[in-house]
């Protein structure tokens, strides 16, 4: 029976994760707080509790879905971001190495520089332009260089009916303002938790059964929009399923990159080509809007 390792089990992906991956196996779901007491250390911050959790439990797969995610704030802390991102990915695939195990790892769109307009495939040369983005790419360096086999899946602009968002950042903005400004020149493909973590448990299937699926894959739904028809999209769809559900802002204005300064730079073409996803794992990747519908029918 196999046994699974799941770092990160209180993130979007991870909660989707518990449930995904349960049928697996054994699963041990760990978060930052999870001490030896509890089945092992789930702190990506504690490198050697890391290491030491991988090789007590010798599990068949380890999958990674904890990361410092705040994009903006990775410009503040760099060495947070690096440990968390990059450090323990490769002290993970070190230990995966020594133990046979799988392992598993999510990366994201924000290590392509966002030049152009065409998606993007695994191979494309990649270009961060922030912080979080150059430790994210650090962390998939980290893992192919410990040489074990690995399962990298690269998404974009992720939701879920659990945790922070930009879709539930746009619910509350527009229940509080008159009007939202929203970025219209970045473009990509925002992508339910839920599939990433559907798709993940069929892929580690598939993978445990054939060496040769392992690698680096884009996983994101199908389609493509700006931030700006993001936001619209989620407006218009919740006053459609909630119809007495007070939403002040009469306008979502569309504003350039260079007119919302933040401190992390963000690519404008975030959007991933996923066909060797597709034929590698046969699995059809949904239009965005399809679960976008779903969440908010969930949350409202
Ligand atoms: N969110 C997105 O838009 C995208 C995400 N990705 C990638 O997908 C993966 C999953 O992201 P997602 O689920 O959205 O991210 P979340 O921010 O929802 O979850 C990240 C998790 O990491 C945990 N974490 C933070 N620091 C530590 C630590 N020191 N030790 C252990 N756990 C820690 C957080 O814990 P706590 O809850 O305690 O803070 C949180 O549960 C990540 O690798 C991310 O880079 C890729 C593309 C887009
Ligand atoms: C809140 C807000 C954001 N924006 C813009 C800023 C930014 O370019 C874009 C998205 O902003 P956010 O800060 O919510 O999203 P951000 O944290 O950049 O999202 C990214 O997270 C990481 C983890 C990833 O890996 C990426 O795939 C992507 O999902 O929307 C507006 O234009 N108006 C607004 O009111």
């Amino acid at each position: 029976m196999s046994r699974i390792l799941l770092l990160g089990r209180n993130g979007q992906v991870g909660w989707e994760l518990q449930r995904s991956l349960a049928p697996l196996g054994e699963l041990v779901a760990l978060d930052r707080h999870s001490t030896d007491k509890d089945g092992g250390c789930g702190d990506l911050g504690n490198l050697e509790g890391l290491r030491r959790t991988v090789l007590q439990l010798r599990p068949t797969v380890i999958v990674n879905a904890a990361a410092h995610t705040a994009v903006d704030q990775a410009e503040r802390e760099p060495d947070a971001a690096q440990t968390l991102n990059a450090l323990a990915p490769g002290v993970l695939a070190q230990a995966a190495h020594e133990v046979g195990s799988l392992l598993v790892h999510y990366s994201t769109d924000y290590v392509f520089d966002g030049g152009g307009t065409a998606p993007r495939r695994e191979d494309a040369p990649t270009g961060p332009l922030s912080t979080y983005g150059r430790t994210k790419l650090d962390g998939e360096h980290a893992i192919t260089a410990a040489g074990r086999r690995h399962l990298i899946f690269r998404t974009s602009w992720v939701y879920a009916a659990r945790g922070g968002n930009f879709a539930k950042t746009m619910l509350r903005l527009a229940q509080e303002r008159d009007r939202l400004t929203v970025i219209d020149d970045q473009f990509g493909a925002p992508t339910g938790a839920e599939l990433i973590a559907d798709a993940t448990a069929h892929a580690i299937r598939q993978a445990l059964r054939d060496e040769a699926c392992c690698g680096t894959y884009h996983l994101a739904a199908a389609g493509e929009t700006s931030w700006n028809g993001y936001a619209r999209f989620v407006l218009d769809t919740a006053r459609t399923l909630k119809p007495d559900l007070v939403i002040q802002a009469q306008e979502v204005a569309p504003v350039p990159t260079s007119a919302f300064p933040t401190p992390a730079r963000r690519p404008l073409n975030s959007r991933l080509d996923t066909t060797r996803f597709r034929d590698t794992f046969g699995l059809h990747l949904p239009e965005w809007q399809r679960g976008v519908r779903r969440m908010l029918a969930e949350i409202l």
